[in-house]
């Protein structure tokens, strides 16, 4: 039934005529191709619509058809290993109907309710489970598959409280806008493990956890997002590519598929949903994907995984809301953008969380945005806003990057508000100083910049030696911990118990190098041990597997250290 009539087109906005109801949010058809757009505004006899598809064609006095429904997503096992659009549409042709082999978790006779795990779907890269609907109470199941099916098959039938009869598919459709319920929220106390130390050691992100990754051109933020999509220890990975140009977003494309699951040695698409929008496909879908991005992930949280998602990057993203935004004809603010920026940024962060489901697992959905501020000023308005919503805050230094210091991310502009409650976690996992060293090393690290800048002024020579061996510590942290290459063979991955063993041996070198300065030994001096050189070598010299090298090389450090002590004490 046409519920209105085009009066006016002007890129992803239409203007109508309305005849009947329609809401803000439903999901509506435009014209003769059936195009999809979401209602944004009604008012007396008119509405504005924006349209997800490419709205060349369309004609004044074209129909429009509400659905009753708003704008919602298709979930289903065909998810894992494939490549979307904004709005969750297949880039590449599914082929044949897949058939999916069920096992059941529940028996007839069961009571079912929303949410619930009711069968394991086998066969798949990685097994994945059928839940029940979200607006399901309490339920009697009367029968469940248990051979093959496909998407559009029953796999269930239950008799819910007044008596009815109802089907459970495998697939869902869920409005992206609107969060998955879950039983409860969970503390962020668990640590998602990356294998990188600088974020790991020292500012560490919660399962469940937002952090941002903000980085002017060439900064490493595709390299950093797809280090940690490699490695970090989540079950499920989305990824969601606001591409800035087309033939970056092919080479996502094409990249993500090569990719190896370094843990299986299997592609890493098994444990990977991909939704991508370059520049030239419609601005509406762009302007949605990180939503549809966020059901995925819920979706699969649902199930009882940890998902971690990439959104890459936010700021095409703010782009995109920022020209449909232009189009309605709305006043603009900061920069341009919408007023409403800021509360649709803080709608996409608020959606993370450790989670008990409905089901009753523990599962998590972590959400990491990357952020390309314009000429890497932090303080333009898409950063700045993020800010007030993420928790860990990563920031890449266009120096550092120029200096091929990778990670480049900045110790003194970045933080970590989830360390405070990861301090039990790493205790858990053997190490429980790491408080204090983490500390002790954000401490130095401060001061080095001070006394790098005193040192430009006056000559590093002419400082005492109590703050030459300072910067000499600081220069070990630098070079032996913080740099990590996303492409050595060795140290591409750093275990927490690696990253504990090397985090001590460098501690213990403080407290001695500080000890020998104040006997009198020279800082130039255990510069110029071996040991020294080795510890500045290490990540790359002792990999996993290898720990006891640490103890060999603590062993070599007290040795030449005492013996540089004796040597001040003879010279004296
Ligand atoms: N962790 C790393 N280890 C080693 N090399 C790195 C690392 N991060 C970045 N690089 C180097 O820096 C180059 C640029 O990185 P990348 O393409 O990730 O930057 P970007 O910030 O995504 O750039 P753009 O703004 O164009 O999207 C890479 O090709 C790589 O050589």
């Amino acid at each position: 039934m046409t519920t209105a009539t085009i009066q006016s087109v002007s890129g992803p906005v239409v203007k109508a005529e309305r005849h009947g109801p329609l809401s803000v949010g439903e999901a509506v058809s435009v014209g003769p191709m059936r195009l999809l757009g979401e209602v944004v505004r009604v008012s007396a006899g008119h509405c504005t619509i924006q349209v997800y598809e490419e709205t060349t064609g369309l004609r004044f006095g074209d129909a429009i058809e509400g659905s009753g429904l708003p704008l919602s997503v298709k979930l289903g096992p065909g998810l894992l290993g494939n490549i979307f659009d904004g709005l969750l549409r297949p880039l590449r042709d599914g082929g044949d109907a897949v058939h999916y082999r069920v096992k059941p978790l529940v028996e007839p006779g069961a009571t079912v309710t929303a949410g619930q795990r009711i069968a394991e779907i086998e066969g798949l890269a990685k097994a994945q489970f059928a839940l029940a609907p979200q607006n399901l109470s309490d339920a009697e199941l009367i029968w469940i598959e248990t051979g093959e099916v496909t998407e559009s098959d029953p796999i269930a039938r239950v008799k819910t409280d007044d008596g009815q009869e109802r089907e459970i598919g495998l697939v869902q459709h869920w409005p992206v806008r609107e969060p998955r319920p879950v039983r409860r929220r969970l503390a962020p106390n668990k640590m998602m493990v990356t294998g990188q130390r600088i974020l790991d050691s020292l500012f560490p992100v919660a399962r469940g956890g937002r952090a941002a990754i903000p980085g002017g051109f060439g900064t490493g933020k595709t390299v950093l997002q797809e280090t940690l999509a490699k490695w970090c220890d989540a079950d499920v990975i989305v990824y969601v590519g606001c591409g800035e140009r087309g033939n970056e977003m092919a080479e996502v494309l094409h990249e993500f598929p090569e990719l190896e699951d370094p843990r299986t040695g299997r592609p890493l698409m098994q444990r990977t949903v991909v939704i991508a929008n370059t520049s030239n496909m419609p601005v509406a879908a762009r302007e949605a994907s990180i939503y549809t991005g966020v059901t995925v992930g819920e979706y699969f949280r649902d199930m009882g995984f940890n998902v971690t998602l990439m959104a890459d990057s936010t700021s095409r993203w703010a782009e995109a809301l920022r020209e449909v935004s232009g189009r309605l004809g709305e006043l603009p603010s900061e920069s341009g953008y919408p007023a409403y920026l800021s509360s649709r940024l803080s709608e996409f962060y608020e959606r993370a969380a450790r989670v008990e489901t409905l089901s009753g697992q523990k599962a998590s959905l972590t959400l990491i945005g990357a952020v390309s501020p314009p000429a890497g000023d932090f303080s333009e308005p898409v950063t700045s806003h993020t800010k007030r919503y993420v928790r860990c805050f990563w920031g890449l230094d266009r120096g550092r990057a120029q200096a091929r210091f990778y990670p480049a991310i900045h110790p003194l502009q970045s933080y970590s508000e989830d360390a405070a409650n990861l301090a039990a976690w790493w205790t858990k996992r053997g190490n429980p100083n790491w408080r204090a060293w983490r500390e002790r090393l954000l401490v130095l690290l401060e001061e080095q910049a001070n006394l790098e800048r005193m040192a430009r002024i006056v000559g590093k020579d002419a400082l005492p030696p109590g703050q030459q061996v300072k910067l000499l510590c600081a220069d070990l942290v630098g070079n032996a911990f913080l740099r990590q290459s996303a492409f050595s063979e060795v140290d591409r991955y750093c275990s927490p118990e690696r990253q504990m063993a090397m985090l001590g041996a460098i501690i213990q070198f403080f407290d001695m190098a500080e000890e020998a300065v104040a006997q009198g030994v020279s800082p130039d001096d255990i510069a110029s041990a071996e040991f020294y050189r080795r510890m500045s070598r290490m990540s790359e010299e002792i990999g996993e597997g290898e720990l006891e090298k640490f103890q060999d090389l603590l062993g070599q450090m007290e040795r030449e250290m005492a013996a540089l002590e004796r040597s001040g004490a003879d010279a004296v």
